[in-house]
């Protein structure tokens, strides 16, 4: 999906609520584990129940390759049951050398090789440039650069002064990003957590997309992040992971999480 369908997406939706699928087999309800794919069935039925809400979905790749093969074929599974209309997001926080880069990018960009089709992946960009190019090689493909994260160890190195103790280095890396891709290409991550940063990110990068988690169970505000941050075209993905998959574990499961899906929506559309 390109950055001109995305955006007609989030107006026509009025929505930029991106459903993280962190699907946790600890945390299904159980009248699902009986299931031959729990957690494609789960998926299934978040999806079913969150898609007229959300622009995009991201499963998180860890709660599938701790599975082993099985987690691999409901990751599959689930990527070709999102709605053709919604963004897809590989949450891998991938990054290499670059031809193992090379790799990656196909692993999750090349139907014909593992049979994934992501629209982004999530990157690292501290290998440099030449870890990130691979990536931005598949045309119609969009690298999401880790830039300011959410947790609290983003502390460690993101916002440690750099070049001559002139800006932090999430700073260095949301401008020189900018010289590798376009807007149409790239976005970068920034934690709702760090809302107050969100208006700088935004001045030093007016159009690209900031892939923004961090609400609901880590707490940060819609409201701050959806000031701070949207653009006339949409410019934010805002992701909701176990607030959303959660909100109940019992059987209602799904309508509980259309329920949080909805709240989020009609929240995000007051700001549009
Ligand atoms: O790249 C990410 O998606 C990400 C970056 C970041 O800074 N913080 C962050 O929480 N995430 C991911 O966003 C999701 C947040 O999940 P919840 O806290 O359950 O909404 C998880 O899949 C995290 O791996």
């Amino acid at each position: 999906m390109n950055y001109q369908a995305l955006s007609a997406a989030i107006k026509a939706k009025k929505s930029y609520l991106c459903v993280g699928l962190d699907t946790d087999l600890a945390k299904l309800p159980k009248h699902l584990l009986g299931d031959p794919d729990p957690v494609f069935a789960f998926n299934k039925a978040i999806i079913d129940a969150t898609a007229e809400y959300a622009v995009a979905y991201k499963p998180n790749i860890a709660f599938y390759e701790a599975q082993g093969p099985r987690g691999w074929e409901s990751l599959q599974k689930t990527l070709d049951y999102i709605p053709k209309d919604c963004f897809t997001i590989a949450d891998a926080k991938r990054g290499d050398i670059g031809n193992t880069s090379g790799l990656y990018a196909r692993a999750f960009f090349d139907k014909s090789a593992a049979g994934l089709d992501f629209d982004a992946i999530t990157v690292s960009p501290y290998m440099g440039h030449d870890s990130v190019q691979p990536f931005l090689d598949y045309p119609g493909k969009w690298v999401i650069l880790l830039a300011l994260t959410s947790n609290a160890g983003s502390a460690d190195f993101q916002r440690q002064l750099v070049d001559n103790e002139t800006q932090e280095l999430y700073e260095t890396v949301i401008e020189k990003a900018q010289s590798w891709a376009t807007h149409e290409q790239l976005m970068f991550v920034v934690g709702a957590t760090q809302a107050e940063q969100i208006a700088h990110v935004r001045e030093l990068a007016p159009r690209h997309f900031l892939l923004v988690p961090g609400v609901g169970a880590q707490g940060g505000s819609l409201e701050q992040v959806s000031k701070n941050g949207l653009t006339p075209d949409g410019g934010l993905l805002v992701n909701a992971s176990r607030s959303i998959l959660y909100a109940s574990s019992g059987s209602d499961f799904a309508q509980a999480a259309a329920a949080e899906a909805k709240v989020m929506q009609q929240e995000m559309a007051g700001y549009l």
